[in-house]
């Protein structure tokens, strides 16, 4: 987050790069950021595995997905909740749905933390599953055990959550639960 494309402002490629050395966990950055170009090389130096732009941000999108294959990330493409979904379409069938790591529908307008779940973006997760069967769908925002059916129905397999984890007692039975609905949807 730049505090320009959302109001708030978070880490950045020096934060990913003083965790590197101390996991082999999948790095998924998504930069809620104007310009994500500038960043993206970055990023990748410090060794982020995954890089998730927003398709509002990029002048490009399909040279962005180029470079950051080129940089030996995973590629991944984010609308906002007023963006329609089909702006992805022809974006992915360009790159080729076999090399996008994954497609992000946010579930909440991006900034913060702790909003609630918008269950009308499930339309678009559903248009995403039905045109790509294989395609890894992300969702982001408001997800718990209360919200997450209505995701994993609509055929969201990657799940982001940060309230309902870090602020339960017992966030591995949290992140099991969520696992076990995607696992029984997909
Ligand atoms: O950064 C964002 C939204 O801008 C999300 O990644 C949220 O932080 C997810 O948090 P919860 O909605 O699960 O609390």
């Amino acid at each position: 987050m730049d505090g320009h494309f959302v109001p708030n402002l978070t880490i950045g490629a020096p934060v990913i790069k003083s965790l590197r050395p101390h996991t082999k966990g999948f790095l998924d950055c998504h930069l809620m950021v104007s310009n994500p170009e500038q960043w993206m090389q970055d990023f990748a130096k410090a060794g982020a595995d995954g890089f998730t732009f927003h398709v509002e941000a990029a002048k490009d999108s399909v040279a962005l997905i180029h470079d950051i294959i080129k940089a030996k990330m995973s590629p991944g493409i984010a609308v906002k909740p007023g963006t329609p979904v089909e702006l992805l379409f022809p974006i992915i069938d360009a790159v080729g749905v076999e090399k996008m790591g994954l497609a992000l529908v946010m579930t909440v307008e991006p900034g913060f933390g702790g909003q609630s779940f918008m269950v009308d973006q499930m339309s678009k997760v559903k248009a995403l599953r039905s045109r790509y069967p294989t395609l890894n769908i992300q969702v982001d925002g408001g997800l718990s055990l209360s919200t997450i059916s209505a995701a994993a129905e609509a055929g969201a397999n990657v799940i982001v959550a940060g309230s309902s984890v870090f602020g339960a007692a017992d966030p591995k039975s949290v992140i099991s639960g969520l696992r076990e609905h995607v696992d029984r949807c997909n």
